[in-house]
């Protein structure tokens, strides 16, 4: 998709005045709470209007201050999807889902119904009341609809929020099965860097109504990696593992990576920075599954610890060790060295 927003709106002492244009697909909107996300999710969507400005999709004017153009809602064709599911409490999931499907155009209909609810798994749910589902299922539900419309964009205004952890990885399968099946473009807004890194190609970043930055999901984390207690976290994307003895087993660039975490045969892990140690020579006898020959590629300081990045076979993974330990090792970039990491290191998402 492309998209042109340039918007500017007063709310009482809160001034929203961000400019960014993208052509990814799957675009965040990134920021801490009253940055402004949620202004403009509604101004994009033409749920309040802007004071000012424009926004372009694929394009198309939806709105534009200086041409004084502001389509309707619905004729912008944006599905919202906010973090408690409105759905209608008065039908069954089956006529929630196909309540914008009936109210689109043939002609416009692009996603199939019976697809969908094979995607988001939601076949042995039609016939139920809303009253009956659980958080998980009832978003499910609302992404079903919102996509059965056939939008042209669907926003997603911290659609996880409300939903545990458990949940929350269980629905990111689906929302990447959906775009990936159905190539509808999103917008996702949320404060989580795990779920930009997770669900998004691009991130704009928000801050007190402005735009501060525009970056790589991967960009982002690596910016933040000295701002918070758990430092960098690894996120680590694997194909199915193999049973190796009473472990499983990963590939991982040149190397294979053992764990005993992936019993559900999760290929999503994430593995912090803190977790790997560093040995400049071959460790003998050590307890740790994974020993993994690396180059490093970079030392970055951090206050008092570095983060080393390093290319493991052709994988990259980055490893927070303390300052001091770093310069005694000599380590810097070129340097070829061993990375130990435990099996149980590992926390599978899904
Ligand atoms: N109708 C309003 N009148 C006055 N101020 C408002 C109004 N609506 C929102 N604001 C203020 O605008 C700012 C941005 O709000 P917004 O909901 O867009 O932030 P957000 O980034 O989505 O936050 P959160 O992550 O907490 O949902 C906040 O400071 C909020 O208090």
């Amino acid at each position: 998709m492309r998209l042109d927003i340039s918007l500017r709106k007063k709310l009482g002492d809160f001034t929203f005045d961000a400019a960014f244009a993208t052509e990814t697909d799957r675009v965040g909107i990134f920021g801490r709470s009253g940055s402004g996300k949620s202004t403009l999710a509604h101004m994009i969507a033409g749920l309040i209007p802007p004071d000012g400005g424009h926004i372009e999709l694929d394009g198309e004017v939806l709105y534009s201050s200086e041409r004084r153009i502001s389509l309707l809602p619905e004729r912008r064709r944006i599905a919202v999807v906010f973090q408690n599911a409105h759905l209608f409490p008065h039908m069954d999931v089956e006529r929630n889902l196909l309540y914008g499907y009936r109210r689109t155009p043939p002609a416009l209909r692009k996603v199939d119904p019976a697809a969908l609810i094979a995607v988001l798994d939601l076949g042995a749910l039609l016939g139920r009341r809303i009253q009956a589902l659980s958080g998980g299922e009832r978003q499910r539900v609302a992404l079903g609809r919102a996509l059965l419309a056939s939008p042209r964009l669907l926003v997603m205004d911290e659609p996880l929020s409300a939903l545990d952890e458990a949940l929350k990885y269980q629905i990111i399968p689906y929302l990447t099965a959906i775009s990936e099946e159905f190539r509808v473009p999103s917008l996702l807004i949320s404060h989580s860097l795990n779920e930009m890194r997770l669900m998004s190609e691009e991130v704009v970043v928000l801050h007190r109504g402005e735009v501060t930055g525009q970056m790589t999901p991967e960009e982002l984390a690596r910016q933040r990696m000295g701002w918070t207690r758990a430092g960098y976290i690894n996120l680590l994307r694997l194909s199915p593992p193999q049973a190796v003895d009473d472990l499983y087993g990963y590939a991982f660039g040149d190397c294979r990576l053992l764990m005993w975490a992936g019993r559900r045969g999760e290929t999503t892990f994430e593995l912090s920075s803190k977790d790997i140690m560093l040995f400049k020579g071959h460790p003998e006898a050590i307890s740790a599954r994974n020993l993994l020959h690396c180059t490093v590629v970079s030392v970055s300081a951090m206050e008092n610890r570095v983060a080393v990045e390093l290319d493991c076979g052709g994988q990259t993974l980055i490893a927070t060790v303390v300052a001091r330990a770093a310069e005694e090792m000599g380590i810097g970039p070129g340097t070829k060295i061993y990375a130990v990491i435990k099996a149980s290191a590992f926390r599978p998402l899904f």
